[in-house]
């Protein structure tokens, strides 16, 4: 019964509540620009950077964890000043040139405010791990106050991606004491990982190049009335860049 429960508890879970949800209400934040990004490059340009986008707010028993491993204080103000992934936001691209462009679209974002970049794609961590990780700030707005409240933001390719799922599964699974021999072909393979992600960007940047040099023809009449967002206002328009190139 609620009755029963002292108001200090009360009042605790309250701050608590309060507390988690500044954090949620910044990946809404930030999520919502990804989000923009993401649908604009879709339907407008002819390749979108990103590929997948997923957020995670840390749980409170990992926040604690966190908090003990480091020797916090639990204390939500000494939590919320030492602990910076509590609100996390990870973009998955193709290509590593996309992790870069993803990152200046961010950074350039007026409501968004870069405290840290940490590149491991250009110096990947001992273990092989590559990300580009950018610490920002948000505004929140609540009823009675506006917090500026950090977001982890890590940026990687989909090769990355794949690796660091694993390497997190094998890290758990062991138990964090993996056998030398597993972490010396997770380094391997994280080598394997580059290699086919700089093949990649390789393959992407000749196929761009001759689409340039062929010069890419405008959609016919059938083909626009088959775009996702042809309303009629966007048809009428093409229509007539298209009617206008042909006099
Ligand atoms: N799979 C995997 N993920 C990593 C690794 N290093 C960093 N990460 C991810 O990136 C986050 C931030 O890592 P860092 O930039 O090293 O930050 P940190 O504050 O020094 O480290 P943490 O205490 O792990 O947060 C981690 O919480 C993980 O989600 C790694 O070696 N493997
Ligand atoms: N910035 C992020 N965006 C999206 N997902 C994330 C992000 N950071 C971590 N995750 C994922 O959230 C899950 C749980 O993460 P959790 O908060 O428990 O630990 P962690 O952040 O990976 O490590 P640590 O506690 O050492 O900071 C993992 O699957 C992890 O890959």
């Amino acid at each position: 019964m609620v009755e029963d429960v002292p108001e200090a508890l009360l009042s605790a879970r309250d701050d608590v509540a309060r507390f988690l949800m500044s954090y949620k209400f910044a990946i809404d934040t930030v999520m919502a620009k990804v989000n923009i990004l993401n649908e604009e490059f879709r339907y407008t340009h002819d390749h979108n950077p990103i590929e997948h986008v997923s957020s995670r707010l840390k749980t409170p028993a990992s926040i604690m964890e966190k908090a003990r491993r480091r020797g916090v204080p639990y204390d939500l103000n000494q939590i919320r000043e030492a602990i910076l992934d509590i609100a996390g936001i990870r973009v998955t691209c193709s290509f590593i040139s996309d992790t870069y462009e993803i990152r200046d679209m961010l950074a350039g974002h007026e409501d968004i405010t870069v405290t840290e970049e940490r590149d491991y794609v250009r110096n990947p961590k001992p273990n092989g791990y590559r990300s580009l990780h950018l610490l920002v700030e948000t505004a929140v707005r609540m009823s009675d106050r506006t917090l500026d409240v950090p977001v982890e933001i890590q940026i990687r390719t989909i090769a990355m991606d794949f690796w660091a799922s694993l390497e997190h599964k094998i890290y758990y699974k062991y138990a964090k004491s993996v056998p030398q021999e597993l972490l010396d072909e997770l380094r391997e393979a994280a080598e394997t990982a580059n290699r086919l992600d700089v093949t990649m960007e390789r393959l992407h940047a000749e196929v761009r190049e001759q689409g340039d040099r062929a010069g890419t023809p405008l959609p016919g009449p059938e083909e626009l009335r088959k775009l996702p967002l042809a309303d009629e206002l966007l048809v009428a328009l093409a229509e007539r860049v298209n009617s206008e190139r042909s006099d």
